[in-house]
């Protein structure tokens, strides 16, 4: 991609490859916002046979026809054998964050026929970078339909999300993706625990390593029945101001961070049935919270399978340990995963969590996720390790 050319790209301002290594550059936004007098007042222009549609996630036969979309039509991994797999519930929870914006969940649909073919979306939040919080748009779901693919469809919708993002005062943008565009800030990898061996060997997700049996496979992976640390239990309600101080403290390590108040964090990561599951350490003897840990449900088609058609993973969310040692608060999450029936646990190498991988018996997954600000530089690519967000 150093050498692509990028001829959407390098007309936004973006960090571009041929500035990498000029370090004279200033860290920060890149364009200075414009007046919003000056920002464009109408849509982009699609091409004559489509039409742009608001899509409202709380109407029912809207949130399906999104759902669909992105079922069929979704990222899938390198060899085409699994597609994303995102509920109606989780679509939900994702874009209705609090002071969300309806506008900014953008459909593409046909004139004729009002078929939805292709979306994006964003989110606002606050992001912190370094020592300044930036209010931001998290863009996510970028899909268009397998159909229409290579009609240079996605730079209008990145358009217009902009735009959109821009008439709200909204200058910067953060997001994530498994292709390389200009120019990653940091590029991460990603890591799988098996909890359902048998099931992942069966549908090719993993292989029988080398002098091993599935028998011995098994028990590799085998879990305790219940979680061995006193006081670990679901997040409540009642938690959240507790836990909006014991993430704030943990987040403020980071080179890049969400800058979550108690709203966030009732929102983000109060649990939700098949959408997102916390659990806390409350010391039985002072009643204080010390340690949390959390994990989203994103589930996977098989796409071609004779006995499964979904493959059931949890992905690794936010985890804060200040007494009990990562390791174990990683293990108990890993065993009420394994009790929920997850066949999967996945994590980043982000923010702690190489100190958990190799130990706790993930194995290295074959593709990399690669982190991007829209109009903010930073001097130098940050290490995984420096970062402290994950988007869905
Ligand atoms: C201040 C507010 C700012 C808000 C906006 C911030 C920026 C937000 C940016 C969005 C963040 C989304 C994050 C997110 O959702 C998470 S990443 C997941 C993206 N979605 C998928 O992978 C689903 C399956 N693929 C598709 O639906 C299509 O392949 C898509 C729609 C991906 C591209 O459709 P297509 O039919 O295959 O391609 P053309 O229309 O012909 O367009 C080709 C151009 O698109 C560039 N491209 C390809 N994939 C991209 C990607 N994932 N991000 C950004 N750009 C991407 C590509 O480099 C080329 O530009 P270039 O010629 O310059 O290289
Ligand atoms: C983050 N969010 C924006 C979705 C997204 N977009 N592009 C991606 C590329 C990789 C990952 C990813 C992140 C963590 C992980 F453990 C496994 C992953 O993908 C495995 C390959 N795969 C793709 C579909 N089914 C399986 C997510 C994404």
């Amino acid at each position: 991609s150093m050498s692509k050319r990028h001829k959407f790209w390098e007309t936004q301002p973006v960090g571009q490859f041929k500035d990498l290594g000029d370090s004279s550059l200033p860290e920060g936004p890149i364009e200075e916002p414009t007046p919003l007098s000056e920002v464009k007042q109408d849509p982009y222009n699609l091409p004559a046979q489509y039409e742009w549609s608001t899509c409202d996630m709380e109407d029912g036969p809207t949130c399906n026809e999104v759902y669909a979309l992105l079922a069929q039509n979704y990222v899938e991994d390198d060899e085409n054998m699994f597609r994303f797999n995102y509920s109606t519930n989780f679509l939900r929870w994702a874009l209705r964050p609090p002071a969300y914006f309806k506008s900014w969940h953008i459909g593409v649909r046909v004139k004729a026929s009002k078929k939805l073919v292709a979306f994006i979306t964003g989110v606002p939040a606050r992001i912190r970078v370094r020592n300044e919080v930036v209010k931001m748009a998290e863009i996510n779901f970028l899909c268009v339909h397998k159909k229409l693919r290579s009609k240079r469809l996605a730079p209008v919708m990145i358009k217009e999300v902009t735009r959109r993002v821009h008439l709200e005062n909204i200058w910067q943008a953060a997001y994530t993706a498994g292709v390389v565009l200009p120019t990653p800030i940091t590029t991460c990898r990603y890591w799988h625990r098996s909890l359902n061996p048998k099931k992942l060997i069966d549908v090719g997700f993993s292989r029988i390593g080398p002098r091993m049996t599935m028998n011995r496979t098994i028990r590799l992976y085998k879990l305790p029945g219940s979680t061995v640390t006193p006081g670990f239990r679901k997040m409540e309600l009642r938690d959240v101001p507790a836990v909006t101080r014991l993430l704030r403290g943990y987040l403020g390590q980071f080179a890049v961070a969400p800058d979550f108040d108690e709203a966030d964090v009732e929102h983000w990561l109060l649990p939700r049935e098949d959408v997102v599951d916390s659990y806390l350490v409350e010391s039985p003897e002072t009643h204080e919270i010390t340690d949390f840990c959390s994990f989203y449900s994103l589930p996977s088609s098989i796409l071609n399978n004779a006995n499964y058609s979904v493959l059931k993973a949890a992905y690794s969310y936010y985890n804060v340990s200040t007494k009990t040692p990562l390791l174990q608060l990683m293990n108990d999450a890993l065993i009420v995963a394994k009790q929920k029936g997850f066949d999967v646990f996945n994590a980043l190498d982000v923010m702690q969590n190489e100190g958990f991988l190799k130990e706790l018996k993930f194995g290295p997954g074959d593709g990399q996720l690669h982190y991007y600000l829209y109009n903010y530089r930073l001097r130098n690519p940050l290490k995984p390790s420096e970062l402290g967000l994950v988007l869905l």
